[in-house]
């Protein structure tokens, strides 16, 4: 029996409109993902993946709006719910992790400030024992020292720690839903597959439902068990990650598994791949 779906995307359009600008810039998207599922989202650079991602937080910036189709969470229509309740399920239940996290977090407060503000923004008891959720939230992301990780700023935090406070309050929150939007895009190489071991234990041990964004299939091929390929604001093609990959039918997800193939399958890859044999 499938799973039932944590999210449905039912014909999404985003339309920019400003003084002198109008424009579609994302158009009848629908996908789903169900519980425990891992969904990627690839495309080329400005096919409207952020937006998309974005949309489904609630978080579009003010020229763009969503004009057409309906985002259900567990069911329910995101739109048709008070605006005060959307806000409450999004972040309550479902979180996003940025490439660029520092954008998230205000360099003034400490993150134990950030993990209070989260708690008491979603109707907690300010009073509640935020320390001690906050540190097993922390402990459980891999921070060997919790404690003292509450008292830091976020400026003297690196990018692939802010990441995992990040997954760290979603953890608290106990979200059914993580969007992932190019989370490896800025770290380096052991720092990357940290960050995407952390996300398929988290997402494993939790049983959440996670939508990720990047240009690497790599990634997807790890990771994803369906993929949906976008181009100038559409998605082009889906299906499981083994059918796409093994028989893509648009040219321009055939063109970037070529593209990706000629850059990877490389001398580098070869060696490496001896030297894990031998
Ligand atoms: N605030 C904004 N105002 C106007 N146009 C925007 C805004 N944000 C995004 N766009 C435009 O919307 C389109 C989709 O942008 P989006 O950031 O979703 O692309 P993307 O697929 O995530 O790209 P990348 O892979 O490079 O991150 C682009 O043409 C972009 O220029």
């Amino acid at each position: 029996m499938t799973s039932p779906a944590v999210l449905s995307v039912e014909n999404l359009s985003l339309d920019l409109s400003t003084g002198r600008q109008k424009k579609r810039l994302v158009r009848n998207v629908s996908f789903q993902i169900r519980e425990r599922e891992v969904m990627g989202l690839i495309g080329e650079s400005g096919c409207g993946k952020s937006l998309t991602c974005l949309a489904l937080m609630g978080l579009l910036p003010a020229a763009i709006r969503q004009t057409e189709g309906r985002v259900f969470f567990n069911g329910r229509v995101l739109d048709t719910l008070e605006a005060t309740e959307q806000r409450s399920l999004r972040g309550r239940k479902i979180a996003m992790v940025l490439q660029n996290p520092m954008s998230c977090f205000d360099n003034i407060f400490t993150i134990r400030h950030h993990f209070r503000e989260t708690l008491v923004a979603h109707g907690a008891q300010p009073d509640r024992d935020v320390e001690a959720a906050a540190v097993k939230a922390l402990a459980e992301v891999g921070f060997d020292d919790p404690e003292s990780v509450l008292g830091l700023y976020p400026f003297q935090m690196s990018g692939g720690m802010l990441q995992r406070v990040m997954v760290a309050l979603a953890v608290m929150m106990e979200v059914s839903l993580l969007i992932a939007d190019e989370p490896t895009t800025d770290l380096d190489v052991v720092a990357q597959a940290r960050v995407l071991d952390l996300l398929t234990r988290i997402c494993g041990e939790h049983g959440l439902a996670l939508l990720l964004v990047t240009h690497d299939l790599s990634v997807i091929a790890r990771m994803a068990d369906d993929v949906a390929v976008m181009r100038g604001g559409a998605i082009v093609e889906s299906g499981t990650v083994t059918d796409i990959f093994h028989s893509a039918g648009h040219p321009y997800t055939q063109a970037i598994l070529k593209a990706h193939m000629s850059l990877y399958e490389s001398r580098l890859e070869r060696l490496l791949m001896q030297s894990i044999k031998n």
